[in-house]
């Protein structure tokens, strides 16, 4: 299996390849040069596995022929080992016909931790084989930060720089990045949004003398070993609800496109997904996108489920591949209309397929609080805003006959307090591998949207030319 960039003009890449360039080198995001196929015997086989076994049936015909496929079974075994139920990824039930997937038992609470602890391992093994060390660049608006801190920290070839937007995280969500005490981790407050964040890694990638002198990476959902490693729990809720016969629907909530187009790559692999539907909070470009057939990101809006503030959706260019037949001329020419003119418009054979799949909500603050206490108040669940932007999506979702809904539970209630209390008048409880990760010392540097000062901190701090010790704490 090969690697290929969305706009056609970067080499190929074998996984492990992809796994440690992150972004294609001219700009693209790596696909699979086709989607392997699951007939309807093998997505039934998947029944009543362990999660890292189903995963690993899912994930390995994406690695055929690559080294990492070796390391496979072992990555998955440890990287779910550490989960906070035996499920990994269990489902609930709220309703008659609706069910919240919760992806919230890994160590930082958020749905990151199950892709995050598999590429964490895979880059290291990776870069052992290779004899290098490289350096993590990413962007986050709470989540992807904290579950990356996790799953690299103490790593001697991996130094870490993770970017946020100041003042734009929950309090929980910059405690558990900015307490790491290990010396590879570096936090970065920029002021500005997620999207400025965003904007910066991909110049660093760009870069390309800064690139290859860092061996610079990527953990974002730009990565598609991001997205292969988000394929596994839609099969597995998919199959414990009837699937392959019968189909599933899905609501997700939706930042940067990455979790539902995981879900997209499910289908297109033969599961029978009847719909997904993309929910979003006040940042609503993919729902305006999905109503007019324009796609046009505008400033971030602040909301309390901060992990979705975010306007331009990274993995948005990898679902216009698919739409425009995998014609990267065509993708090149719509990013190059949006870095112009801040939008395009898509054809109507484009806008059509798409809206056959997918349809989109957007929920504003008093929905997310009242379905918050709605939720609360019919089943006992205590619910984060970004799952209750997702409910309130599918809520919104007509016709789906008997097809079940399956919501994404992506965060943990505990890691946004103030948000629940102010919906149900209490806080959450606060897992205890939570209240142990909160140390009290805070690291983390303060800087202004630049491209040029970003780079002089990762410069100074990136041990690019350090020998290799092998040591890990
Ligand atoms: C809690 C939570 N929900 C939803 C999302 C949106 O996911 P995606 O960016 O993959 O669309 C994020 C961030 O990515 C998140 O942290
Ligand atoms: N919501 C994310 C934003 C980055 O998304 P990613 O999936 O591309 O890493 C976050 O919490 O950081």
């Amino acid at each position: 299996m090969k690697f290929i960039s969305t706009r056609g003009s970067a080499p190929a890449l074998s996984f492990e390849g992809a796994l440690l360039a992150a972004l294609a080198d001219d700009g693209g995001l790596f696909m699979p040069e086709s989607w392997p196929q699951m007939s309807p015997d093998e997505i039934a086989a998947l029944a009543g596995l362990d999660y890292a076994d189903a995963a690993y049936r899912v994930m390995s015909p994406f690695l055929a022929g690559d080294p990492c496929l070796n390391d496979l079974e072992e990555v998955l075994s440890e990287a779910y080992d550490g989960f906070h139920h035996p499920a990994v990824a269990p489902l609930a039930q709220i309703g008659p016909n609706s069910f919240v997937l919760e992806l919230f038992h890994g160590p930082t609470l958020a749905f990151k931790d199950l892709a995050m602890q598999v590429v964490s391992r895979f880059m290291n093994r990776a870069l052992k084989r290779r004899g290098q060390r490289a350096t993590v660049v990413g962007a986050t608006s709470g989540d992807t930060g904290a579950a990356a801190i996790e799953a690299f920290r103490g790593l001697d070839a991996i130094d870490v720089f993770i970017l946020h937007p100041k003042g734009r995280v929950s309090d929980v969500q910059r405690r558990q990045m900015t307490t790491a005490t290990e010396a590879n981790i570096h936090n970065i407050a920029v002021e500005g949004t997620f999207d400025d964040c965003q904007a910066i890694v991909k110049a660093l990638f760009g870069d390309r003398d800064l690139n290859k002198r860092l061996g610079l990476t990527g953990i974002n959902s730009i990565n598609f070993a991001r997205i292969l490693a988000q394929i596994g729990y839609y099969f597995t809720s998919a199959v414990t609800l009837g699937a392959p016969y019968r189909p599933v629907a899905f609501s997700v909530p939706t930042g940067n496109f990455g979790d539902i187009f995981a879900g997209y790559a499910a289908r297109a692999m033969g599961l029978p997904v009847q719909r997904l539907v993309i929910a979003t909070n006040l940042n609503d470009s993919l729902p305006r996108a999905l109503a007019s057939g324009t796609y046009e990101p505008q400033g971030v809006i602040a909301t309390s489920s901060p992990s979705m503030d975010i306007q331009l959706a990274s993995n948005f260019e990898r679902l216009l591949f698919e739409l425009a037949g995998r014609d990267s001329s065509r993708v090149r020419g719509l990013m190059e209309e949006l870095r112009a003119r801040g939008s395009f418009t898509l054809s109507q054979g484009e806008f059509g397929q798409l809206c056959d799949l997918f349809s989109a909500h957007s929920a504003g603050e008093d929905v997310t609080q009242m379905t918050i206490r709605g939720v609360f108040e019919e089943t006992g669940m205590v619910v984060d805003p970004h799952t209750a932007v997702g409910i309130a999506a599918a809520q919104q979702e007509p016709g789906l006959g008997t097809t079940p809904m399956v919501i994404l539970s992506t965060a943990h209630a505990a890691k946004f307090p103030d948000a629940v209390r102010r919906a149900i008048g209490i806080e959450p409880a606060q897992p205890e591998r939570l209240t142990l990760k909160l140390g009290s010392e805070e690291r983390c540097t303060d800087m202004p949207a630049d491209f040029a000062t970003v780079v002089d901190f990762i410069v100074d701090h990136a041990r690019a030319d350090a020998p290799l010790t092998g040591a890990e704490a």
